[in-house]
Order: C-alpha cells, then sequence, then structure tokens
C-alpha cells in the first residue's frame, strides 16, 4: 500500500502517483520543486536533497546546450528537456531565442527529420496513416488532452526544400507547435502535431530498415483524399475548436486541400499563406529603404510553387488594396522553374500557372530572364541551393539601385543564395532577407544583420488571433493586416542595419500585435465566435502562457 494519499495527489495535480508528476513534462519542476511542495506531493526521496532555483537550472541547461559538438544533438539535447519539463525548455528557448530557434526549427529540424528514425526516442504528437482508415476520430481520442485548439498537420512529401520525408516529417509540426508556444505563448496542452502516413516516395527510406513509417510508395487519388476528409471531419468532432494548418505538402495536393477546406473549417496553408504575409512584410519594410512604392515593383519569383504563387497572390490583393486591377498587378510578376520561365506555350500550366503566365518567350537562363525583365525584387522559393550565382545577382545590382533579393528556400543548404554573397555581389546595395538564418557580414567595415523572411514571424501571432476569437475561417484579409502589421513594426533601426523584420527578441510582442489585427479583422468581418472587444489585449495576454513554474503550495 501507498504512504500517500492518491486522491489528494490526483486533485492536486491530476496524477495519483508522486512519480507521475516528475513523468508529466507539463508539471514537473525536477530539483526546483521547493521543500514544501516536496512534502506536499510527496515528492521526498525521489529528488536529490537540495532544491535549486529555475535560474541554477537554467544555467546548467545553457551549459549544456553550449558544450554539445553539434546542432543534431543540440536538438536531441533539446528534445529531451521539453519532454522532461516544459516549463523550463520554453523559458530556455525564450531566453535564447536566436541560438535556439535554429535548432528546433530550420535549419536544424530539417536534419533532425533527415536522421529521424535513427534519432527516435519517444513519440511526439500523433499518427494518423492509411492503415487507420475508419478509425480515425476513434485514434484522436487516444490523445490525452482534449481542448485542443491548434493543430499542425503534414503528410511529410515536402519537408522545408528537402523533398518527402515520409513520417519522418514530424520534426516539422513538433517544431511548429513548439514555435507556437515559444513565440506566441499558446500553452502546449492545446497543441497537437500531426503526421499522416500515406507512404513514402523516398528511396532512402523505403530501404532503411530503421524507417519508422509505412514502406511503400505514396498513396494518392481517393484514398488519399479520402483519408484527409475523414482527418478533417474527426478533428472537427474530437476537437470542435481547433484550428488546422497544413505544412509541408507538395504543391499537388497543398493548393488543392486549402482551396476545399479553408471555406468549410478553420484551417490555413502556412507554405502558402504564412509565407506570403512575411514575404509581402519583409517587402513592405523593404520599400522603405529603397524608396519605391508597391504597386511599380517587379517581381520575379525563382520558383512556381506553394510559397511563389501564395506570396504572389498576397502582394496582389495589397496592390488592390491600393487601387490597382489584379489584371494590371499580373503584369508585373514572372515565375520561373525547373523548366525555365512561365510562358503561356507550356503544356503544365494547371492550377495558379496558368494565371501567372506570361507572354514572354521561352527562357530557362536566369540571368537573361534578369535583364530582360528588369525586376526590382528577386524572390527565391526554389528550394535550389545556389540558384542566384554570382552573374544574376550582378545584373540584379546594375539594373537597380538597391535591388531587393530574398533567399527564403530552407533549410540553409537551399538557400539561392548566401548573405554573405548577397552583400558582395551588390556591393552592399543589396536588400536581403532568407527563410534560413545568415550571421551578421561586415563587408568594407559596415555591418549587415540580414533578417529572417520565415513563416514563424507570422503563423505564432495569426494563429492565436484566430484561437482567441475562435474565428470560423482563416482569411487571406487576415494574412495581409499580419503583413501590414510586422512592416509597421520593424523600425529605423532595424533598416539601417539592413534588416527587414524587426529583432526575433521581440517575437513575442509582434505576436500579440498580430493576433489584435487578426481579432479586429475577425469581429469586422463577423467571424468571431466569440468577440473581445474593447478587452482584446488584456485577454489574449492574461491567455499566453508565460513560462514559469505554478506554485503547488
Ligand atoms: N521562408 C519561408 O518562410 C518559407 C520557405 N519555403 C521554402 O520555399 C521552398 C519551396 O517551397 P514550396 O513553394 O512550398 O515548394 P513547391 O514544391 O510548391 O515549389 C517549388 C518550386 O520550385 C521549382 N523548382 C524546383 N527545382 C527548381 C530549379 N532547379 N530551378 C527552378 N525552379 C525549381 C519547382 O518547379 C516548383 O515550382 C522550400 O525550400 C521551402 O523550404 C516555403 C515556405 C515558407
Ligand atoms: C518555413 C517553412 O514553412 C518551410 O520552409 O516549409
Ligand atoms: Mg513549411
Amino acid at each position: 500500500m501507498e504512504n500517500y494519499d492518491a486522491e489528494k495527489l490526483q486533485a492536486l495535480t491530476g496524477h495519483a502517483s508522486p512519480m507521475d508528476i516528475l513523468h508529466d513534462p507539463s508539471q514537473n519542476k525536477g530539483v526546483a520543486f521547493t521543500h514544501e511542495e516536496r512534502e506536499r506531493l510527496c515528492l521526498r526521496g525521489l529528488l536529490p536533497p537540495r532544491p535549486l532555483s529555475m535560474e541554477a537550472q537554467l544555467e546548467r541547461v545553457k551549459a549544456n546546450f553550449f558544450s554539445k559538438p553539434n546542432n543534431l544533438e543540440k536538438y536531441i539535447f533539446l528534445t529531451a528537456l521539453q519532454e522532461r519539463n516544459e516549463t523550463l525548455f520554453y523559458r530556455f528557448v525564450r531566453e535564447n531565442i536566436e541560438q535556439t530557434l535554429p535548432i528546433i526549427y530550420t535549419p536544424t529540424v530539417g536534419e533532425a527529420c533527415q536522421t529521424y528514425s535513427q534519432i527516435f526516442r519517444r513519440p511526439q504528437g500523433m499518427f494518423i496513416s492509411l492503415e487507420d482508415r475508419g478509425h480515425v476520430r476513434e485514434l484522436l481520442g487516444n490523445w490525452e488532452h482534449k481542448d485542443v485548439r491548434v493543430i499542425v498537420v503534414t503528410d511529410g512529401s515536402r519537408i522545408l526544400g528537402l523533398g518527402d520525408q515520409g513520417a519522418n516529417g514530424m520534426g516539422i509540426p513538433v517544431g511548429k507547435l513548439a514555435l507556437y508556444t515559444a513565440c506566441a505563448g499558446i500553452p502546449p496542452i492545446h497543441c497537437l502535431p500531426i503526421t499522416i502516413d500515406v507512404g513514402t516516395n523516398n528511396e532512402d527510406l523505403l530501404n532503411d530498415p530503421l524507417y519508422v513509417g509505412l514502406q511503400h510508395k505514396r498513396v494518392g487519388g481517393d484514398d488519399y483524399d479520402g483519408l484527409i476528409e475523414e482527418f478533417v471531419q474527426a478533428v472537427g468532432d474530437a476537437f470542435p475548436r481547433a484550428m488546422i494548418q497544413f505544412e509541408d505538402f507538395s504543391n499537388d495536393n497543398a493548393f488543392r486541400l486549402l482551396d476545399k477546406y479553408r471555406n468549410r473549417v478553420c484551417a490555413f496553408n502556412d507554405d502558402i499563406q504564412g509565407t506570403a504575409a512575411v514575404a509581402l512584410a519583409g517587402l513592405l519594410a523593404s520599400l522603405r529603404i529603397t524608396e519605391g512604392e508597391l504597386k511599380r515593383q517587379k517581381f520575379l519569383f525563382m520558383g512556381a510553387g506553394s510559397a511563389g504563387f501564395g506570396i504572389a497572390d498576397l502582394i496582389l490583393l495589397a496592390m488592390e488594396q491600393q487601387g490597382m486591377p489584379r489584371e494590371e498587378g499580373l503584369k508585373r510578376f514572372r515565375f520561373m522553374d525547373s523548366r525555365g520561365v512561365v510562358t503561356r506555350q507550356r503544356d503544365d500550366l494547371t492550377g495558379r500557372k496558368g494565371e501567372f503566365a506570361c507572354d514572354d518567350a521561352p527562357e530557362k537562363d536566369l540571368e537573361k530572364v534578369v535583364e530582360s525583365f528588369q525586376p526590382t525584387a528577386l524572390i527565391g522559393v526554389s528550394g535550389r541551393g545556389g540558384a542566384f550565382y554570382e552573374e544574376v545577382v550582378r545584373a540584379m545590382a546594375r539594373i537597380n539601385q538597391r535591388p531587393i533579393i530574398f533567399a527564403l528556400s530552407n533549410p540553409t543548404s537551399k538557400a539561392e543564395c548566401t548573405a554573405e554573397q548577397c552583400y558582395s555581389w551588390t556591393e552592399g546595395r543589396g536588400v536581403f532577407a532568407s527563410g534560413s538564418p545568415f550571421d551578421p557580414v561586415t563587408w568594407q567595415g559596415k555591418t549587415f544583420v540580414p533578417g529572417q523572411g520565415n513563416n514563424a514571424y507570422c503563423f505564432p501571432g495569426i494563429g492565436l488571433g484566430v484561437i482567441m476569437c475562435q474565428a470560423k475561417h482563416v482569411t487571406d484579409e487576415m494574412f495581409l493586416v499580419a503583413a501590414q502589421t510586422l512592416a509597421e513594426i520593424t523600425d529605423e533601426a532595424d533598416l539601417n542595419k539592413g534588416r527587414v523584420y524587426p529583432s526575433l527578441q521581440d517575437i513575442r510582442a509582434v505576436s500579440l500585435k498580430t493576433a489584435l489585427a487578426v481579432i479586429k479583422v475577425a469581429e469586422e468581418r463577423g467571424l468571431a465566435k466569440t468577440p473581445l472587444g474593447e478587452n482584446a489585449e488584456e485577454r489574449t495576454r492574461s491567455w499566453m502562457c508565460s513560462a514559469r513554474y505554478r506554485s503547488y503550495v
């Protein structure tokens, strides 16, 4: 028989045994449990005798983190901390955001997905596979938390610019949701990462004996659509207050699923819409440097997929708001993909490509397209590292006094050019942003701090706003206001350093402002199920979790 009162413990912590408290990452404080708490929760003897403060724990975590020999080891270390003591994990991430974001997110999360089968310790999130057809609702009932508000779901088919990673893509929803908590204060209890496994076309995984996903080719067609439909319906039933974020779906499905579900449930696609918001924000801030007007810009996109068309659509919406009709705006865009410029003569004008196709002659050489189209902004969303080679960047600098060059592909190895290349090839005149972080660059005595043009600046705040007012849908207008809000927060000091985004240190304030702007749109459009009115800021602030230990005495 136990010498503790299980009922009392249950009432206090939700757990009937003291050891379960230590094994629950949302309750565990490790050695930070005070003497009084240890007494009350019957933890005496289960911990080394001397209580330490959270500050001391943070010192230890810091020393461990920085002593790791490489980034993947840092990732494994932080994941273990997250699974052991969530509060300490989030406090450490927040206090060291510049150092930890590149680990729990791009670029290292990409490496973590690629090695997922090797580094797998404990499952995080939920896996739904083809084998679960007909049982998805039942399966969601196995998740321990019942009040889920945000689901990030992938099918692993296009993980960053690394292609098909199958079930190993789970690192992405887990990382994105960690950002929801770290950057927007959404309590982890409300977050659910999900990977839908319909197989993989990645030959390495199909031949890897350690691969943890279904080891057959991807299944598409009605079976795929049926599973996604069952998933969306099951979410509505199991978690009626949840918003669904589609993440890293290959572009044959990304737009299709977005179009199918955006007006039916509360859902958005981050690669299309979140990326659009961050890119537009960066462009609006860039125009304060180049002293240009959005309507007068010419955009050349390398990459004609989810991110590219998502960004272009939002730019067009912003142009329309400034009085430029969509038809006129379309003329200011060119898209290139692996087959060259997207022209009307092509035989693959499916989806968004048809609308953005131009009348130019076919051309595969990026430098020639830069010379003929004379873009003011070059945007890389191709997942092809090094696509912006020296002659291309130099041509941009010949045509423009201040060329805008965004290398948005992730992870770092897929960036179309590096920050250093951009600044040196444009002789310090390039206005640069990248999807994965680059260190500051000193060029001829001036130090540039490149901004990170990553949807991480937008989706946490948008999600926070949607959740707070329980918006019925996530609309393009919400992404537009998110972009405008982010651009406004970027100040002159940022721009003077060459950074077209605010510092990541300010990310919580950015997320809060974004959320408030989103709530306002939802309320104005009659989409808010629980309007917050004048209390929006106070209610949102007080809902955001703070990464502080709760007291049990
Ligand atoms: N910075 C950010 O916040 C975000 C960055 N991305 C990055 O953007 C990249 C693309 O993502 P999605 O648009 O979702 O992928 P996608 O697969 O929908 O589109 C990729 C496009 O690039 C084209 N492409 C591929 N190889 C090429 C080559 N050699 N030359 C020219 N074009 C080529 C493809 O034909 C396709 O049009 C990825 O690396 C992803 O990590 C995506 C979302 C957000
Ligand atoms: C950042 C992001 O969502 C991507 O690279 O897919
Ligand atoms: Mg993504």
